[in-house]
């Protein structure tokens, strides 16, 4: 077993993470009365190693909280996509929890079409896990480069997702996230499920959580991304399976067509397709593709195939499926991968090399992540508590509500907690969510000199009306980038 590695100070609760993973075990142990050895033993175990233990290379890409890089261990020349989060930011932005719960679940996971945890380590200011490497990049890459997918390759693409989807969901996971960036390709051209920051365990999962690593829904920030978003997630149904099922309905038309099928000009329009299902299908996908989607993408989740009692017979043995070897997909000859094409993917792609001094115990000052936090909240999803009756009365008839938070306004002499609420007018308002009262009306302006938004953190954001009044408001739900780009989404409608 694994010695447990100890915080090193900086970034409390992180920097003592995996010690607590270790504690919370035992205790869930002890609570149903399982003998257990001292402590709980993680196949992949807590190394002493050190940042310069690597030889690192190119930078496989940058995630909402993590950077992920190949490298190469110098003693015994593996390689690795090593995820490396930094301790400091994952404290202040609260991602703790994701955090620990990818690393509990990946360490509990065994499938091929799943990406494989090795190991972790970590330092004063990140921790680092070290993860099968998926060479062939992105299934999102090859869609780029190849334009669209032919059937023969999107059959074998979705049939291996397929595959991986059946046991996640078999060990009562809800993914969450599933779409062409999250799904990685090995050198050979193989899928491997990757990004488990948003999982939900079900009640009776087969996988060992700690009770404060599950993502509690109320309090997450991270429930996917706006095009791949089913429907019922906007009217804040609880997480299914039929979650995945819809997502995966969304990448098999974005593999044959080259775009997803609600693709849009901003979020709020995106939303807006998907509770209408305005879907279009190509004429050149063929009536079996189209009958799959359209099931897939079945406004009621349990009616998915995958999602309903016979399992996932029915989604293994539709039409479309005809010829698929369920039980040696990984002996077959997956599609030739497209390479990259140009210097100016690569750059893109960001493979120049990784600077040491960006990591590790040499130097404390790395704020890249910061960049990564303004694009990623670009594309992520905040839950929506959109449609709850009481707002109702604030609205027109005809009028809906586009984004909804609970938010502490801030003042000069007490903080009041205000529902913040933006409509398709575009009308934004805030109201007294215990009274039910109107509290104010901020004017709303297509002009950005009239009406903008100033984001100070994840949780922090201003709202400046002319002449010169601003407001302050901090959103528990992290959601300030979101309220930054729908409102700046509606302004340029
Ligand atoms: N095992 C891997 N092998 C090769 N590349 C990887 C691997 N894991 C992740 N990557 C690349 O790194 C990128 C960032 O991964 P990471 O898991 O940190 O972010 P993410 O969780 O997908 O980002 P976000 O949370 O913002 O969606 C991925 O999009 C992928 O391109």
């Amino acid at each position: 077993m694994a010695e447990m590695v100890e915080g090193e100070g900086e970034g409390e609760g992180i920097g003592e993470m995996e010690k607590d993973v270790d504690s919370k075990l035992r205790i869930q142990n002890n609570n149903v009365g399982v003998p257990r050895s001292k402590s709980f033993a993680f196949r992949a175990p807590q190394e002493q190693f050190t940042i310069k233990d690597f030889e690192l290379g190119k930078i496989y890409g940058v995630g909402s909280y993590s950077k992920v890089v190949r490298a190469k261990k110098k003693d015994t020349g593996n390689i690795y996509a090593l995820k490396i989060m930094d301790k400091k930011f994952i404290t202040k932005e609260n991602k703790t929890s994701y955090v620990k719960l990818e690393r509990i679940v990946l360490d509990q996971l065994d499938h091929p079409g799943i990406v494989r945890l090795f190991f972790t380590f970590q330092d004063s200011f990140s921790l680092y896990m070290a993860l099968e490497s998926c060479e062939g990049g992105e299934l999102f890459d090859q869609i780029t480069r190849k334009g669209r997918l032919s059937e023969n390759e999107a059959r074998f693409y979705a049939a291996e997702v397929v595959d991986a989807l059946e046991y996640i969901h078999g060990v009562g996971l809800i993914h969450r996230d599933i779409k062409p960036e999250n799904l990685l390709l090995t050198t050979e051209g193989h899928i491997k499920i990757a990004d488990f920051g948003s999982v939900k365990p079900m009640q009776d999962s087969k996988i060992t959580v700690l009770p404060n690593a599950s993502s509690d829904d109320k309090a997450c920030t991270f429930v996917g991304t706006a095009a791949y978003v089913p429907p019922e997630v906007l009217n804040s149904s609880p997480a299914t399976f039929g979650n995945d099922l819809w997502a995966l309905g969304c990448t098999l038309y974005q593999m044959l067509s080259g775009t997803s099928p609600f693709k849009d000009a901003s979020e709020w329009l995106i939303f807006q397709r998907i509770i209408a299902r305005d879907i279009r299908f190509p004429d050149y996908f063929s009536a079996e593709a189209k009958d799959l989607i359209d099931k897939l993408l079945d406004m009621n989740p349990s009616k998915r195939p995958g999602a309903g009692p016979d399992g996932y017979t029915a989604l293994k043995m539709h039409p479309f499926f005809e010829g698929i070897d369920w039980k040696n997909l990984r002996g077959q000859t997956p599609p030739k991968l497209a390479l990259q094409s140009s210097v100016a993917e690569a750059n893109n792609g960001q493979v120049s090399k990784w600077n040491h001094s960006h990591v590790g115990d040499n130097d404390g000052s790395d704020n890249a992540t910061s960049s990564s936090e303004a694009t990623s909240h670009v594309t992520r999803l905040a839950s929506i508590d959109s449609f709850d009756s009481r707002w109702q009365q604030f609205l027109d008839p005809g009028e809906s509500v586009i984004m909804i938070s609970m938010v502490k306004k801030i003042q000069k002499l007490s903080n009041k907690k205000v529902q913040l609420i933006l409509t398709d007018k575009p009308k934004l308002i805030y109201v007294d969510p215990t009274k039910l009262m109107l509290k104010g009306n901020i004017i709303w302006s297509d002009n950005p000199n009239e009406l903008s938004i100033q984001v100070l953190s994840s949780s922090h954001f201003k709202i400046c009306t002319q002449p010169k009044k601003v407001m302050s408001f901090e959103d528990p739900k992290q959601r300030a980038w979101q309220w930054k780009k729908i409102i700046e989404g509606l302004q340029n409608r």
